[in-house]
């Protein structure tokens, strides 16, 4: 039986005589969990059910350590435990057969227990400072991508040519040369092939390589370099000449262990393979140099794997940060001492290492510590969304747009290299989040419980067409949660503040004014303010904010501004939040440079899934000649990425003049750092007034750093005021509410479009209602329902008196408040009028807009929650939009009550 709830009260330890002698034991106050968070798929017995009174469940001896790490509040899964009558009331307690599992939904990551057990701090430490680019980590994974092509049947030399040269730009970066890592890399992969030979003599071996595995009982996942005959098979490149794994090592193999026995299997045994132990001289190296070392796999080792698990879990829970203490680690044989020190000195943090160094001032503390814990609590929040993959139906999570359901599974066909390529079929029409080029957990029915595999969406129609390391009969797809862009932020932030400059952190914290150079120089002639906004990022010393209201011309402006910097000789990064945003940008500073620089120094970085088939040229291809991928990017005057590239290895390896990064408003604090930790100097342009930044957890994450230093620094600031959209009566409402009247049209033509303008297209055949530029459709809400079908019904009328005026169907889009509803308009609309949520339209225009308000009584809904979403919405048409909803509803909140009578005037 497993027990599983929240906990009620404090715990204490204590030792008790027992029959076998003195026994340590913790009596935890248990509010068990409701039925619903406890099911378990295998059929294993559900917790205690009887409401929600408070139980007691003993932990006995080791498990006392978990015990300590508890505190109220905290969730807590005993699995197998026993159920004790004790004084008429109903306990429980561990069993031999027990795991304690503190806060069993916190996902911990191999990688981390691993660390973990080296020394707390060290975990710390990584967390803070990501994974840098250097020689043994790329050789690292290279060795590690070897090993996978030849347990999938690829020749050892095709392999290591074909690897070697997929990193040329990183390796070329490190000032490496193929043919010296070749050789390294087949002197460690001599050791892997000798071993492999060995296993194939006896005809049962079983293989598979790398496997995603995540434990919903042990709130552990990672990825398994390779199982062999159902056990954990651990890679290491590096040597080992004792007889015995090293106990990190173990520890990290045992992790699988359990992970696997999850999944049904019985493991007793584990296998570190060394790489190194092969290549090395036996004349000059004593003792065990056979590179295979297996051991035996005990549950005391399982067991100890959770309990250091839980330590992390409870210490990330509590928001503490290890010191170093929790371990016996021995500071002056580590290799991180001295990073140790200076981070503790920095952040003034407790450290067994010790500290040296001045402390950053308060100020810089507090942040810090704000935006750490702002951070780790997004972190929290993808790891609800990794619980959701089996909390929730596969129906559930269709309906949430985070699955693809119900393929059919057409075929897997084999792909050089030892890969698959996966084709399935879409049987209904469903939507989702997925898009071509996403990672995905595609699985045969359940993404973890079942058989399932990471894959690349390589087409989405209605044939689906995935590619992955093993095959998978697949019939689902899931959205795979990534840390990756946490894991980011956290060292974004932390670069800002450790390694920042101290003048850049003066104007962050408002501690120094920005400078500006003067230039006298007209850029854009026909409109004053955008030629200041390029004057301003021009002529900054530190920083430039361009306030771009909708239409007003932000990209034009950027590329103008980019221009001049690269005039004057300087290496610009142009950042922003999507890959969309980059290649507009992009496309708008290519006609900008036309005849300026040559085509190729303007370099995209990121992957060719992302960007957009006309940017294509301009991709930096990561494979190849190191030294010509390295001359690529070095001699490159423009470099173009989204911020979250900008995070990568090899963009923090860059650095720049100046960083433009539109669409800032949409960019949490340390999300913009990204990209300005790469640059002397910066320019933010976006808008407050629109979309603020998309994160899961409602905290400091939620304003942009463009929004706080317009308020910190106006000075620094540019509003651009002449909108080149939209007709001048569909902007009035938007540059009222929001933008203090100041918007206006750029020019008379601007202010009067209209429907007419366009070919075939007469305002004159539309009913008399939808003739003027902003209109309003009344319908009676329905409040007893999240969508309204009438509304959907209705609006598709709208669009066919469109059509029936002359428009083409592709120059309508149809804007809704959430997700249910644009199904419901798309089930009613012909499939050519693009139907989405606010957040998806932001960025974009149309001739014609319909906004669905889809408003009950009590006006709910994302779209109402926040008026920025307003703004998006009734600012995206160029000639005519059309409001339709409930006017009594809408007409209970002031801002739509003004809606209301500047659409109905
Ligand atoms: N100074 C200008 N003179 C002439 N046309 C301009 C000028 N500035 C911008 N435009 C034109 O106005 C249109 C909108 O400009 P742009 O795409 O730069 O706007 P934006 O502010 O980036 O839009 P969004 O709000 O969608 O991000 C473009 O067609 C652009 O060429």
């Amino acid at each position: 039986m497993h027990v599983r709830g929240t906990v009620a009260g404090e715990v204490e330890v204590r030792s008790v005589s027992t029959s076998y002698g003195e026994s340590e034991l913790a009596e935890v106050p248990l509010r068990p969990a409701d039925d619903a968070s406890t099911a378990r798929g295998d059929g294993g017995t559900v917790a205690v059910a009887d409401g929600r009174e408070t139980t007691t469940v003993t932990l006995w001896n080791k498990w006392t350590e978990s015990a300590a790490l508890l505190e109220p509040g905290m969730e807590l899964l005993v699995t197998n435990a026993k159920e004790e009558e004790y004084r008429g009331e109903t306990q429980y307690a561990t069993t031999g057969e027990s795991y304690v599992v503190v806060e069993p939904s916190f996902l911990v990551s191999v990688t981390s227990i691993r660390n973990w057990v080296e020394c707390p701090r060290l975990y710390y430490l990584n967390k803070l400072s990501g994974v840098p680019l250097n020689y043994p980590v790329v050789k690292g994974t290279l060795v590690h991508e070897v090993f996978g092509d030849l347990l999938r049947g690829r020749d050892l030399e095709e392999s290591i040519e074909a690897r070697v040269e997929e990193r040329g730009l990183q390796l070329g970066l490190l000032g490496e040369t193929p043919e010296a890592v070749t050789e390294e890399i087949r002197e460690n992969a001599t050791a892997i092939e000798g071993w492999l030979e060995q296993g194939r003599l006896t005809e049962d071996d079983s293989w598979r390589s790398e496997q995603l595995l995540i434990s919903e009982t042990f709130g552990i996942r990672g990825r398994a370099d390779a199982v062999r005959r159902g056990a954990p098979v651990e890679l290491k490149t590096g040597k080992n000449l004792k007889k015995e794994p090293r106990f990190k090592d173990k520890v990290q193999a045992a992790c699988y262990a359990l992970l696997l026995e999850e999944h049904g299997g019985d493991v007793d045994i584990g296998t570190l393979l060394y790489t190194k132990n092969s290549a090395l001289d036996r004349n000059e190296e004593t003792g065990d140099l056979t590179p295979a070392k297996e051991f035996t796999m005990g549950e005391g080792l399982l067991k100890y794997v959770v309990r250091l698990r839980n330590e992390i879990a409870a210490t990330e829970m509590a928001g503490d940060i290890p010191t170093g203490y929790e371990a016996d680690a021995k500071c002056e044989y580590c290799f991180e001492q001295d990073t140790c020190m200076v981070v503790s000195g920095r952040l003034d943090q407790e450290s067994k290492a010790g500290q040296i160094g001045q402390s950053l001032p308060d100020e810089e503390l507090e942040y810090f510590d704000r935006f750490y814990r702002a951070i780790e609590e997004e972190r929290r929040e993808v790891h609800r969304e990794y619980a959701k993959l089996w909390e929730q139906t596969a129906a559930e999570r269709a309906d949430d747009d985070r699955a693809l359901i119900d393929l059919e599974f057409v075929e897997k066909r084999p792909l050089e290299g030892g890969r698959w390529e996966l084709h399935a079929r879409r049987t209904g029409g469903a939507t989702s989040k997925l898009r071509e080029g996403d990672l995905v957990l595609a699985s045969d029915g359940h993404p973890v419980r079942g058989e399932s595999e990471l894959a690349m969406i390589e087409r989405l129609d209605d044939e689906v067409v995935l590619t992955a390391d093993e095959p998978v009969e697949v019939t689902r797809l899931d959205v795979y949660p990534s840390e990756l862009t946490t894991d980011r932020l956290l060292v974004a932030m932390h670069d800002a503040l450790l390694k920042g400059d101290e003048r850049r952190k003066d104007i962050l914290f408002g501690r120094a004014d920005p400078e500006f150079e003067e230039i006298d120089e007209t850029f854009i002639d026909n409109n004053d303010r955008q030629n200041e906004a390029v004057t301003k990022a021009v002529g900054a010393r530190d920083c430039a904010l361009i306030h771009g209201p909708p239409g007003t011309g932000k990209t034009y402006t950027i590329a103008r501004a980019i221009r001049a910097m690269v005039e004057r000789g300087e290496r610009v990064l142009l950042s922003a939040f999507t890959n969309r945003a980059v290649d507009n940008a992009l496309e708008a500073l290519l006609e900008q440079l036309d005849g300026v620089v040559d085509t190729d120094r303007v370099v995209r970085v990121g992957s060719e899934s992302g960007i957009r088939d006309d940017m294509e040229p301009y991709r930096l291809e990561r494979a190849g000649d190191p030294e010509d991928r390295v001359a690529e990017l070095q001699n490159a005057q423009v470099v173009a990425a989204t911020t979250s590239t900008c995070g990568s290895r090899v963009m923090k390896e860059q650095s720049f003049d100046a960083a433009l990064v539109d669409e800032a408003a949409q960019l949490t604090e340390p999300g913009t750092c990204a990209a300005i930790n790469l640059a002397e100097r910066f320019v933010l342009v976006g808008d407050h007034e629109q979309l603020p930044p998309v994160v899961r957890a409602e905290n400091d994450l939620t304003e942009s750093l463009f929004e706080r230093l317009v308020d910190c620094h106006p000075e620094a600031g540019v509003m651009l005021d002449r909108q080149y959209r939209m007709n001048q009566r569909i902007q009035v409402f938007a540059s009222n509410e929001f933008y203090d009247g100041r918007l206006r049209p750029a020019t008379p033509a601007v202010a009067a479009r209209d429907l007419d303008d366009l070919e075939g297209v007469s305002r004159d055949a539309l009913p008399e209602s939808l003739r003027d530029p902003v209109s309003f459709v009344d319908v009676d809400g329905d409040p007893s329902r999240y969508t309204d079908s009438d509304e959907a019904a209705r609006i598709a009328e709208l669009i066919e008196s469109y059509e029936a005026a002359g428009l083409d169907r592709t120059d309508i889009g149809v804007i809704a408040p959430f997700r249910a509803q644009v199904s419901e308009i798309s089930n009613h609309v012909p499939d050519d009028v693009a139907v989405d949520t606010v957040d998806r339209f932001q960025g974009s225009s149309q001739e014609v807009i319909v906004v669905s308000f889809t408003a009950t009584g009590s006006l709910e809904g994302p779209i109402f929650e926040d008026y920025r979403r307003i703004n998006v919405a009734l600012t995206r048409p160029k000639r005519a939009l059309v409001l339709v909803g409930d006017s009594t509803a809408l007409a209970s909140d002031p801002v739509y009550e003004r809606m209301l009578e500047w659409a109905s005037a």
